[in-house]
């Protein structure tokens, strides 16, 4: 649970109160699903015959609480408007005025979420407040088909979840400069009692371990100085757009 109230934190600085957007997943793709199988094979409308658009890998950016993914993120998203889709979590909490199915999210029993936690579907689900809460391969497979690019701001857990799926995601891990760095930045958040604080600098440091395997993560970065962090982003995400 710990990484979805995560990003339910991040929602409430944003402007969007669905648990969708707090799961900050997105599909950056720009392409169809078109095969170069079927472009060599069949086509026969001029069109056809351009080189067929690989599909963009969604980005999964993940790092200690504290480290600075929400405030790089929502800078990206402002740099590229048009750019990201938002993926449509699966919740079996009722509907608000308002909310439609497959809007703001999928709604659905309990007894169908199950089902769909026992046959594999969810990157990452948790319960919160009584109710499950769940971001399906499917739901960011649907950003992507939109034409979208697909980003997700999940906690080490969810990383591994990912790389179990067919995705084929960049991983990008944001790194603060030191522990010290992370705890101010947590406190001068605001947001944190003491031992929430002790909780995300203990979770903090497994992570640092996990990010410093090999092969865990395809770029670190480390957010030291704002703007220079911001730019390594944008340069690595523009590269694979
Ligand atoms: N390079 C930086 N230098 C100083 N402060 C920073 C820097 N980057 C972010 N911050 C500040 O650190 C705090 C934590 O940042 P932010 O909320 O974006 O972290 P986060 O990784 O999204 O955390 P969580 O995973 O808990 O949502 C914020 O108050 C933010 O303004």
């Amino acid at each position: 649970m710990h990484f979805l109230l995560n990003r339910a934190r991040f929602s409430s600085s944003s402007s969007s109160s669905s648990f969708s957007s707090k799961l900050l997943l997105r599909t950056l793709t720009t392409a169809t699903t078109t095969t170069t199988t079927t472009t060599t094979t069949t086509i026969k409308h001029p069109a056809a015959r351009m080189a067929p658009v690989t599909p963009k890998p969604p980005i999964v950016i993940s790092g200690p609480s504290g480290t600075g993914k929400s405030t790089l993120l929502k800078r990206l998203f402002a740099a590229h408007p048009g750019t990201f889709g938002f993926s449509v979590s699966h919740t079996t909490r009722l509907p608000r005025a308002g909310e439609a199915d497959g809007v703001e999210y999928h709604f659905t029993t309990r007894e169908a979420f199950e089902a769909l936690v026992a046959e594999g579907a969810f990157i990452e689900h948790a319960q919160f407040s009584g109710n499950c809460y769940g971001t399906s391969v499917k739901a960011v497979k649907d950003v992507a088909a939109k034409g979208l690019v697909c980003i997700l701001d999940i906690e080490m857990e969810g990383v591994k979840q990912v790389k179990k799926t067919d995705l084929n995601a960049k991983f990008i891990f944001l790194k603060p400069p030191s522990m010290e760095a992370l705890k101010a930045r947590l406190e001068g958040r605001g947001t944190e009692t003491p031992d929430s604080l002790q909780k995300r600098l203990t979770q903090a440091q497994k992570e640092l371990e996990y990010a410093a395997e090999p092969g865990a993560h395809d770029k670190i970065i480390v957010n030291d100085d704002l703007e220079a962090a911001y730019k390594e982003l944008d340069e690595y995400i523009t590269a694979l757009l």
